[in-house]
């Protein structure tokens, strides 16, 4: 079964939604974005979410010092660095917690980047390309550029992802992980009708709809 990652949560709302519908995991965004949250928030947060849910700490090109104080104070399980961040970079922090790397993805040429993390990560996230903008964008990729890579990597698929989309994305690219986070959202904030129809739809398959 496909798994699931809502990301970008900020509220203590968000929290009740994510138990309500219990992903397999959340995401924190501690990089400079309009989801951005401090980290005494999301340790307030955290210690709400239901233990079952894991989480996810979203970093861009952060400071490996400020890095370790996050993870270490909000206790996250997963870190995920979505800049510029090198394979060894992101190896410093393996066997602690489990690492995820993003890529956006612009040509076929994703393949030979995905390489050289393969020994330093547990996942790579391959998300949408948009200049000026590192995630959380809304906008989908061509997914045709990454056919295939699911049977070489651990994938999780980003971008763009909604109710509409994602039984589609799940049958072309049969990724481990789907993560979303604007198809999840109205006016900015996220929407607890939109996280359950998109988790029931994913775990039935289609069916009953
Ligand atoms: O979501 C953000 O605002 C963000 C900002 C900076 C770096 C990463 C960010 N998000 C990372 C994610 O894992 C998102 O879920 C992923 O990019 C998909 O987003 P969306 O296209 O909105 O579903």
């Amino acid at each position: 079964m496909t798994k699931i990652k809502i990301c970008g949560l900020q509220r203590v709302e968000d929290i009740g939604m994510v138990n309500k519908n219990l992903p397999d995991y959340v995401g924190f965004i501690f990089a400079e974005s309009k989801r951005k949250i401090a980290k005494e928030k999301a340790k307030e947060l955290i210690d709400k979410l239901d233990k079952r849910i894991k989480t996810v700490g979203v970093f861009v090109d952060e400071r490996r010092e400020d890095v370790e104080k996050t993870a270490k104070y909000c206790r996250l399980d997963i870190l995920q660095f979505h800049g510029e961040e090198t394979a060894e970079y992101c190896g410093q922090f393996r066997g602690r917690y489990e690492i995820w790397k993003a890529f956006s993805v612009k040509n076929r040429g994703i393949e030979e980047r995905l390489l050289k993390y393969k020994e330093h990560t547990d996942l790579c996230i391959l998300d949408a390309y948009n200049k000026g903008v590192r995630g959380g964008s809304g906008k989908v990729f061509n997914w045709d550029l990454i056919q295939g890579m699911s049977k070489k990597y651990k994938i999780a698929l980003a971008g763009g992802i909604t109710y509409k989309n994602i039984l589609e994305a799940v049958g072309k690219v049969e990724p481990y992980i789907i993560d979303l986070s604007s198809g999840v959202e109205t006016d900015g904030v996220k929407d607890g009708e939109k996280i359950k129809n998109v988790i029931q739809k994913l775990r039935r398959g289609g069916k009953n709809e």
